[in-house]
């Protein structure tokens, strides 16, 4: 057995995410959870509800989180890190707020949390935060006395998140016809948000032009495009582009869509895409749909090979940066020195969000940072 190690002073982990449907009779009203009071237009909602039915009503990112808490606890226990893991949702059973119940039953009083989203935005971390303050204050109103719940920092840049990527966007080159290959583009894409949630993402001193979001994204394609060209000597072009827009038209969201991309890329004489999807961790309904089923036909309506690479999901190595991000911050809570552990230009994120990181169109309450009403 190797040496324990120590995450004190936490006492659980709590995986974080989605959720998605698992039948269709769940599909609506997933879709109800997801969008309540966020003016996502009808029509929207049924066209991504079809995505939905087309794969029997199941979103695949389930399963992907049931394998992540198998290589969770599979690396905790080959390491001898003796922390429960536990998971919760925002829109899907199991729900957050029926799993920090849960917690606080088992008598958890210290929870880091793992949310399934790398990167800093509004979408992808204040809103996890305000989700957790909504159940702590249903916790509350029920009289149960509160655990203290952190976060950990954003893992874009770790190379436990990075690496497993650099190896897809290598498989999918490999994949190309010979023909084709060296003069491949590779598009890194990640869900676009509203342009005014991008400028304001990040705290504050990040905030315009793409904010944080942007910023986190470009590092971390530059860096898989250069990892790529060291291993092949072939410098492929790329370009960070965007996927899965929502919203009403007349709002502005990043752009250029991944199917107007091929499509110009392809009206350039580009002869092969690769499609890495850099801003998801597991090959959810924003994958499967968006890209493996809508981009995949449009480039085959042009005739232009692509491939698409693999999100890191529930690679080992991921599941041993995630161990590594908890003793770094466990021995940062227990005020011990330590050097983090993070590739790229924009060194490692904050470990608190600080006050205006992020902030919402209507600010609700956020717990897991500084401007936490909760200890
Ligand atoms: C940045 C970002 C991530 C990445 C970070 C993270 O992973 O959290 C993400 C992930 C996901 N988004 C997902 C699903 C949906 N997102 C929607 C709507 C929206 N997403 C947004 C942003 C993001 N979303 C935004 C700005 C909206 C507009 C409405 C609003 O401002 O809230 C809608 C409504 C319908 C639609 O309009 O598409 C659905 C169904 C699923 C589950 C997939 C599955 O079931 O496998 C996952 C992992
Ligand atoms: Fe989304």
């Amino acid at each position: 057995m190797p040496d324990a190690l120590d995450a004190t002073p936490y006492d659980a982990l709590l995986l974080l995410s989605f959720g998605g449907p698992e039948g269709p009779d769940d599909v609506v009203p997933f879709l109800e959870n997801v969008t309540r009071g966020r003016g996502i237009p009808k029509e929207r909602l049924k066209e991504v509800g079809q995505h939905y039915f087309l794969f029997g009503g199941v979103s695949p990112i389930n399963d992907q989180n049931r394998a992540l808490l198998d290589a969770l606890s599979k690396d905790f226990a080959d390491h001898g890190l003796d922390l429960p893991v536990y998971w919760g949702n925002r829109n899907w059973a199991p729900y957050l707020t029926d799993t920090l119940r849960e917690m606080v039953r088992d008598g958890r009083r210290r929870i880091l949390v793992l949310a399934t989203s790398a990167y800093a935005s509004y979408s992808g971390c204040r809103q996890y935060r305000e989700n957790l303050a909504d159940a702590l204050a249903t916790l509350e109103a029920e009289g149960l006395e509160l655990p203290r719940i952190d976060k950990l920092r954003h893992y874009f840049n770790h190379p436990g998140f990075v690496e497993p990527m650099i190896d897809g966007v290598l498989r999918s080159l490999a994949d190309l016809p010979d023909a084709v290959r060296a003069g491949a583009h590779i598009a890194f894409t990640t869900h676009s948000v509203p342009t005014a949630a991008a400028d304001a993402s990040g705290p504050a001193e990040r905030h315009g032009d793409g904010g944080a979001y942007v910023e986190q994204h470009l590092d971390v394609a530059r860096l898989i495009a250069d990892a790529v060209r060291e291993r092949t000597g072939v410098g492929h072009p790329w370009q960070l582009v965007y996927q899965s827009r929502s919203g009403a038209p007349h709002i502005p969201w990043l752009e250029p869509d991944i199917c107007d991309h091929l499509q110009e890329q392809h009206a350039a004489g580009v002869p092969a895409v690769v499609m890495a999807p850099i801003g998801f961790v597991s090959d959810h309904m924003e994958v499967l749909y968006d890209l493996d089923t809508e981009a995949d036909a449009k480039a085959a309506e042009l005739g232009l090979p692509v491939r698409r690479s693999a999100t890191v999901g529930a690679d080992p190595r991921f599941a041993a940066a995630i161990r590594e991000l908890v003793l770094e911050r466990s021995s940062i809570e227990r005020g011990q020195d330590v050097t983090p552990c993070v590739l790229g230009a924009l060194g490692p994120s904050h470990d608190v969000c600080p006050v205006g990181c992020c902030p919402a169109r209507a600010p609700r309450p956020a717990a897991a940072g500084a401007d936490s009403p909760y200890a």
